[in-house]
């Protein structure tokens, strides 16, 4: 059953529709303004104005015509972007109450149709062979070192991998806009100096920026709209705003382009506000129409459900879709968190890409995006290496080969890699499927046969035998309350365990654990998970932590209380500690 309401308006066959067609010959150099005159500004109406104490650099990206540029997303988007995400609210109550997401009958006529494409990387240089792409915040030193890891593509990441302290943000735009221009320079305190191997962006990885999702606010920016209230200003609006502002058009001069990652979505209606969001804001730089590139993430359960849709959407815009698994399996457990003891899934450790719940979300992906033109991208195995021990080096290497040599017999086009020394093997793997091809687009997985049942087959994690167990509950206890406390301190991406950690493996970590007090799970030796059981786990975690002064377990002990020992289910662990914490 479904409740999506109204299908896209738009005949699905782009062909119809020429006025929108991507003009991909024409060069932005030869027309946009420059951004440092922009002369748009007068069209916004309302305004942002920072609410911070400004770095010694930070005026460079918070100039009077980038805030304008900033006021005009926000004076067309901002409402918007706040219904759909009370859609979302409403969505996920009917999720609870029992609903399960479904295919759209509504939207059926866009998925039967076999005719429409997305743009793809067509007229998209650098963007054609993304078989490994490197993800990771956007500070100097790891902008130099991802830029220089001989992927072919970087994530630049403002979302799962960064806390979004004010200096994070402007900083993460300042390196941005530095390693574009090839001027980025980094000196470590220990004296070390990093450079970028070429300023000539066409020798370095293709730069796919991630903006934070649509629920995130940016405190420290204020946006007053025409009857004169006054709101925090949207992450997502802030990210994407400044980056295209101050990029787009040397990314173009420099024979790059204006590429998105587009994070957790929830359906196609805001697919739909993001290629609004795009055609007003080229419109307004002067830049043609399918300019921007964007790969959404499916990275929540509802949108397994509507990834043609998305596609549909975005198709002048869209490169393609990437299976962002770990957000994902937040979700499954986020929508099914009161369903009972048969949509528990077990340890997170226990839990594979091999489960079928996983294979029929890759295997869907797959399929859908070649049927459609667009690249598939894989995702990312949380195994890290550790320069000093090769043992774990090994274990993450093996591990990384398997996922990925799964992915690329799977036909996807592309992965995800978290460290500079996991770009050789996963490209291994993929150069023994595409060999000298860019991509492999064209290979049509007709086979594939994904149902409903076959996504919310959740069970199917539990029936390899897989058990939610003591150490289970002790990791995700563990991995929760460190991975919060590196965020408080600002570094939204960690090692911990020889694991990747970042905002969306500890969003299961504390779901889990919710799920699993809420549902009266019980561990494999047959003693239940309550909320004192839990709190036993957490003193005990934290008496073996190291301490340090000035450190944030006691802060980050208290949002993990929050978020996954409480009462509520916060939808996102980030949004109240970024209120308490991060927006003063
Ligand atoms: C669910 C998702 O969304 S996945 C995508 C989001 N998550 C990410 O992007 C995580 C990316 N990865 C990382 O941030 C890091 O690899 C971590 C935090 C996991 C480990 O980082 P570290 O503890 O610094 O690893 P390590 O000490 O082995 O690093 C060795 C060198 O590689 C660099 N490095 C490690 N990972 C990266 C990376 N992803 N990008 C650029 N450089 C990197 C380090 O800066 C360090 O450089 P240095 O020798 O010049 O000091
Ligand atoms: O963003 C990626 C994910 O796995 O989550
Ligand atoms: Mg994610």
């Amino acid at each position: 059953m479904t409740t999506l309401a109204a299908p896209p308006t738009a005949p699905p066959n782009p062909d119809a529709r020429p006025d929108r067609a991507p003009d991909a010959g024409t060069s932005l150099a030869d027309i946009a303004p420059d951004a440092s005159a922009w002369g748009g500004a007068t069209l916004a109406e309302g305004s942002v104005t920072v609410a911070a104490p400004l770095g010694p650099r930070d005026e460079e990206i918070l100039t009077p015509e980038a805030l304008a540029f900033l006021a005009l997303l926000h004076d067309r988007f901002a409402d918007d972007r706040t219904a759909l995400l009370l859609e979302r609210q409403r969505r996920m109550r009917r999720i609870a109450d029992g609903e399960d997401p479904d295919f759209n009958p509504a939207t059926r006529p866009v998925r039967d149709d076999p005719s429409w494409r997305v743009a793809g990387s067509a007229g998209a240089p650098g963007l054609a062979d993304r078989r490994v792409e490197i993800t990771g915040p956007t500070d100097p030193k790891m902008t130099i070192n991802a830029l220089n890891s001989g992927a072919r593509c970087w994530l630049a990441d403002a979302e799962d991998a960064q806390s979004p302290t004010w200096r994070n943000v402007v900083d993460g735009q300042l390196a941005l806009r530095d390693a574009i221009r090839g001027t980025l320079t980094f000196t470590s305190g220990a004296g070390t100096r990093y450079d970028l191997r070429s300023s000539d962006l066409t020798e370095l990885p293709t730069i796919v920026f991630r903006p934070r999702g649509w629920h995130l606010f940016e405190s420290h920016l204020a946006y007053t709209g025409t009857d004169g209230a006054t709101q925090p200003a949207s992450g997502t609006l802030v990210d994407f705003g400044l980056y295209l502002f101050h990029n787009a058009r040397e990314l173009v001069a420099r024979g790059r382009g204006p590429y998105f990652y587009l994070p957790k979505l929830e359906g196609y209606r805001e697919a739909r506000l993001w290629n609004e969001v795009f055609e007003v804001a080229q419109d307004a730089l002067g830049i043609s129409r399918g300019t921007i590139r964007a790969t959404v993430l499916i990275e929540t359960l509802p949108a397994a459900f509507e990834m043609e849709e998305i596609l549909h959407e975005l198709r002048d815009h869209c490169a393609g879709l990437n299976a962002g698994r770990w957000d994902y399996l937040f979700s499954v457990i986020k929508c099914f968190r009161t369903r009972g003891d048969s949509y528990v899934l077990p340890d997170r450790g226990q839990v594979t890409m091999t489960a079928p719940f996983m294979r029929a979300y890759t295997e869907l992906l797959v399929a859908t995006c070649h049927r459609r033109g667009a690249h598939a991208m894989g995702g990312m195995s949380a195994f890290v290496p550790d320069r000093r021990d090769p043992e774990v080096t090994e274990r993450a290497v093996a591990q990384v080969w398997a996922d990925k040599t799964r992915e690329a017999h799977d036909g996807f086009d592309g992965t995800w890699v978290a460290h500079p020394d996991l770009v050789e093997v996963a490209r291994g793997a993929f150069d023994e499927v595409l060999g000298e091809s860019e991509n492999q687009v064209t290979r049509m997985r007709d086979d594939v046969a994904v149902g409903q049942a076959d996504l919310l087959d959740v069970a199917s994690a539990r029936r390899s035998g897989a058990t939610v167990t003591e150490a289970g509950l002790r990791a995700n206890v563990s991995v929760g309350v460190r991975y919060v406390e590196s965020w408080l301190r600002g570094v939204g991406a960690a090692a911990i365990d020889h694991l990747m950690e970042d905002a969306a493996t500890a969003e299961i970590s504390r779901s889990q654990v919710w799920q699993w007090v809420a549902s009266g799970t019980t561990t494999d030796d047959g003693v239940p998970i309550t909320r004192a059981r839990c709190e036993a786990v957490l003193r005990s975690v934290l008496v073996g932590l190291p301490r340090s002064a000035g450190d944030r377990f006691d802060d980050a002990a208290a949002i993990f209380r929050e978020v996954a020992l409480g009462e509520e289910f916060p939808p996102f662990l980030t949004t109240g500690a970024y209120a308490r914490y991060l927006a003063v």
